[in-house]
């Protein structure tokens, strides 16, 4: 791919995970500008990346041809209406991690009949071990979904909605699932030192078995109720801890916090049209 300019309208976490992405893999960074009214996020993205950063969302857009919007959903409105009239003028690839907001929204604010994908990545961008769902507008044509799956693609791997409606669900699994995996980690910890264990100890051991794990799913070919039998020795202690998860409820607990994270999606949406 030719690297088009591409503007960040936003550089806190999510546009930082993405733009350590593209620097790492070989993005010019001169390619790359970034809008945020925060001086000390602008002077972090200047000395860590070398690219140029604005105050306002105008003057980081100029002669850019992808707009990426990382700004929060409660702000997103408010942003565009300052872009409309450019975005109209020039006809940018405008693309959006924000949480709930649909592409017919985005579209809207900036004008409408423009090309948009709305994605949801996830923080493991971080170390380009995310996951992003993306979703393309009837108007993205096949070089533009290119780009944009190139972008994300710098953050882990990419996976296309052809149903928009299933982005709140995407959200709900892998945007916030982080933070899931995090909470058992705080679990595991707290409950290891609740049995005796020195807490920098239990830290270990629930860190490297969240990672370990996490490697068999991804790399054994296994499903993970195969992973998970084979651990489980017939009346032995992982059997023990198991029936305690099943019959707690885990399942239906898991399945109740993905359907509130879908829910508040769709809400983000409502409350910020
Ligand atoms: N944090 C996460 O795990 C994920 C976040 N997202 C989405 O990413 C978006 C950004 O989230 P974070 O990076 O976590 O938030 P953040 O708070 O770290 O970054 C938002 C940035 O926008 C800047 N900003 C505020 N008003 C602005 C304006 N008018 N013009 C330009 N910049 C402005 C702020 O100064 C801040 O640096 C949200 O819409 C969220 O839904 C998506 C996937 C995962
Ligand atoms: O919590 C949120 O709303 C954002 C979207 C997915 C992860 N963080």
């Amino acid at each position: 791919m030719s690297t088009p300019t591409i503007a960040f309208i936003g550089g806190g976490n999510m546009a930082r995970s993405l733009i350590a992405g593209l620097i790492a893999r070989g993005t010019d960074p001169a390619r790359v500008r970034v809008a945020d009214p925060s001086d000390a996020q602008r002077s972090g993205l200047e000395s860590e990346f070398g690219i140029a950063t604005f105050s306002t969302a105008e003057a980081a857009t100029e002669g850019a041809s992808v707009w990426m919007f990382a700004v929060k959903p409660q702000v997103m409105k408010g942003v565009c209406a300052d872009l409309a009239g450019r975005a109209q003028a020039t006809r940018p690839l405008a693309v959006s991690v924000a949480a709930g907001i649909t592409s017919a929204q985005l579209d809207g604010w900036l004008g409408g009949g423009l090309p948009v994908v709305r994605t949801m990545p996830n923080t493991p961008a971080l170390l380009g071990a995310g996951i992003t769902g993306l979703y393309a507008n009837a108007r993205v044509d096949a070089a533009q979904r290119e780009i944009a799956d190139t972008v994300l693609a710098t953050a882990g791997e990419t996976v296309w909605i052809d149903d928009e409606a299933q982005m709140d669900a995407v959200t709900a699994v892998s945007g916030s699932g982080p933070a899931y995996v995090f909470l058992l980690a705080e679990a595991m910890q707290d409950a290891g030192t609740a049995q005796g264990l020195p807490p920098e100890t239990a830290r270990r051991l629930a860190t490297q078995t969240l990672l370990g794990a996490s490697r068999m799913l991804a790399e054994s070919g296994e499903t993970a109720d195969v992973l998970r039998k084979r651990v489980t020795s017939p009346n032995g202690t992982t059997h023990a801890a198991i029936e305690t998860f099943e019959s707690g409820g885990l399942r239906a607990l898991v399945e109740a916090a993905v359907a509130a994270a879908a829910k508040r999606g769709g809400e983000l949406s409502a409350a910020n049209d």
